[in-house]
């Protein structure tokens, strides 16, 4: 394939081939992917200097060669990477020679039971469709995990109890401490048994205090990782009449999964879903196909059950005969650079581990906000290199800043959100407004080192400007989250 022409190849990051595409006019650039469709970044907004909005967007690859003509798009996975010859090898047979070359083959889905086809994992557009068939038809399903998908399902799910069982005391730990979510349970509560379901039942429970208010994982999940709004198009309900049904059992993990006739022999007691206040324990006589053991003693049947248990970065392709340097998380190595450690390799997105000294209030999430940027960082690295230029940071990786939405709630999530790091020697300031905002942020001598910003706060620009310039603020003390003064002005 090698054709006198320099050449660079890279995986599929939808801003990564344009940003080079740019860059290097006159030189082919290969977007080598698994995927038939290519995620776009739509209706992209700065919200402030570091926060940003954007959707994402299904295309056909021709979109993207339509509109730089040295882009072409191959579908077909990467079987084998031959860093030393530097080359390629693809699914459909071919070979193709690179210059420089960008990994940006994402994460898996990292399930409680490898194998099992009664445990779902969700990531890409197949495993979401999967999903919502298998719920189309289920009574009762765990969801194991704390973290964003988690989250989104708990609220989103209709018309099928919901056992969720979580290792922490609270929910969404990976977002937020124990006070935001109080708020956001309260929030969970009170709403889904308002407006928007009505007319029907809703059932939410915390480890029995009642308050009323793909048949198989696809082993090769190699699609595009679903993005923000990805339920929007989705129905997510269960066969039942009601709304919300939801028990949280907390401090536990799975400790056994059995299938219905393996269960049978054991003779082991299951529960019945805890209902109302009713605080004695029920066992269960209905028939499941599936049992849960929690390491708390308790067993749950179910349907299935869905784990939303994080991610492993998607490496496994690229292993094989290559030395790469693997981060503690398993993710390739990069440098400031997005340089893995094998030359004319580099890597953005959830395949990487950031391996630079981060600035005091940035950390690496996996997220389509970093995983944007750092694709569009690692196009300007690859050229600077080809030219020879030296180039400075990313402005955008000196503040972590993450907009979201979970439980119909704008989220925002700056800097040390949740103090990470920072030890005991920090303190915490809150405002709350119940069903309305919760604010909270976290100063370290004097300084705004993180915030957490639930609701319409507008607060998220003046924050961002404090935690970046690090003026000391003891002097405002508690007045900087009094509701009465308008901070904008404070610091204008
Ligand atoms: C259900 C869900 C909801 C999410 N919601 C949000 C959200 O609201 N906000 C947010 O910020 N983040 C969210 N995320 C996280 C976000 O989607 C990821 O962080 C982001 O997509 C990572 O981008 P990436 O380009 O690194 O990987 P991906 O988007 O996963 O892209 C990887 C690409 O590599 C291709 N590929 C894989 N293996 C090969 C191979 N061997 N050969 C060729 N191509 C290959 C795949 O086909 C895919 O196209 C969500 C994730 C999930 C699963
Ligand atoms: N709105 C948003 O921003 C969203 C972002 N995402 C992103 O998509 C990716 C996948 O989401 P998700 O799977 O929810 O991953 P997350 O990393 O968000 O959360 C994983 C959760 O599972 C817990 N966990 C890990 N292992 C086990 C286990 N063996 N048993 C029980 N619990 C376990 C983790 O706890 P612990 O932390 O203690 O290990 C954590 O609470 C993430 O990168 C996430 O950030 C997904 C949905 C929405």
């Amino acid at each position: 394939m090698r054709n006198g022409k320099q050449r660079s190849r890279i995986q599929n990051e939808r801003v990564l081939p344009s940003k080079l595409a740019v860059n290097f006019p006159t030189e082919d650039i290969v977007l080598v992917t698994a995927s038939p469709v290519i995620k776009a970044v739509t209706n992209f907004k700065q919200v402030s200097k570091v926060l940003e909005e954007f959707d994402v967007e299904e295309q056909p690859s021709t979109v993207l060669e339509n509109r730089f003509p040295n882009i072409k798009v191959i579908e077909s996975g990467v079987k084998q990477l031959k860093s030393e010859e530097h080359c390629i090898f693809t699914e459909d047979g071919r070979q193709h020679a690179y210059r420089k070359l960008c990994l940006c083959a994402g994460a898996k889905p990292k399930l409680i039971c490898e194998g099992n086809p009664y445990v779902l994992g969700i990531r890409d557009t197949d495993s979401a469709q999967e999903f919502q068939k298998q719920l189309t038809k289920a009574k009762r399903i765990m969801i194991v995990g704390n973290g964003g998908i988690a989250l989104e399902l708990v609220y989103e799910i209709e018309g099928c109890e919901v056992i969720w069982a979580i290792k922490d005391k609270a929910i969404g730990n990976t977002f937020f401490d124990a006070g935001a979510a109080e708020f956001l349970t309260s929030k969970l509560m009170s709403e889904k048994s308002e407006a928007k379901i009505a007319p029907k039942r809703t059932i939410y429970t915390i480890e029995g205090a009642r308050k009323e208010n793909r048949s198989k994982a696809k082993a090769d999940n190699v699609g595009s990782a679903l993005g923000p709004d990805w339920h929007g198009g989705l129905d997510l309900k269960g066969p039942q009449e009601f709304s919300h049904s939801i028990h949280i059992e907390t401090r536990c993990e799975v400790k056994k999964i059995y299938l219905q006739e393996e269960f049978k022999i054991t003779k082991k007691k299951p529960l019945a879903f805890p209902k109302h206040q009713d605080k004695s324990v029920t066992l269960d006589k209905e028939m499941w196909p599936v049992y849960v053991e929690l390491t708390n003693g308790k067993i749950y049947g179910c349907d299935f059950l869905v784990s939303a248990t994080g991610v492993t970065p998607n490496v496994q392709p690229f292993l094989h005969g290559n030395n790469f340097d693997l981060g503690e998380d398993g993710g390739l190595k990069v440098d400031d650079q997005m340089r893995t450690s094998l030359p004319d390799i580099y890597a953005a997105g959830d395949i990487c581990t950031a391996c630079w000294q981060p600035s005091p209030v940035w950390q690496q999430m996996r997220l389509w906000t970093q995983a944007r940027q750092m694709g569009w960082y690692a196009a300007k690295c690859m050229a600077a290199a080809s030219l020879g230029h030296p180039i400075d940071m990313d402005f955008s990786f000196e503040l972590f800043a993450h907009v979201t939405k979970f439980f119909n709630y704008k989220v925002v999530l700056l800097g040390k959100y949740n103090a990470q790091g920072l030890g005991s020697d920090h303190e915490l300031m809150l405002r709350c407004t119940r069903g309305q905002e919760y604010i909270k942020v976290v100063m370290q001598n004097g300084r705004m080192m993180g915030a957490v910003l639930i609701g319409e706060t507008d607060l998220e620009e003046t924050f961002e400007n404090l935690i970046l310039n690090q003026m000391d603020l003891s002097s405002y003390g508690e007045d900087l989250l009094d509701p009465n003064i308008d901070i904008e002005d404070y610091f204008d």
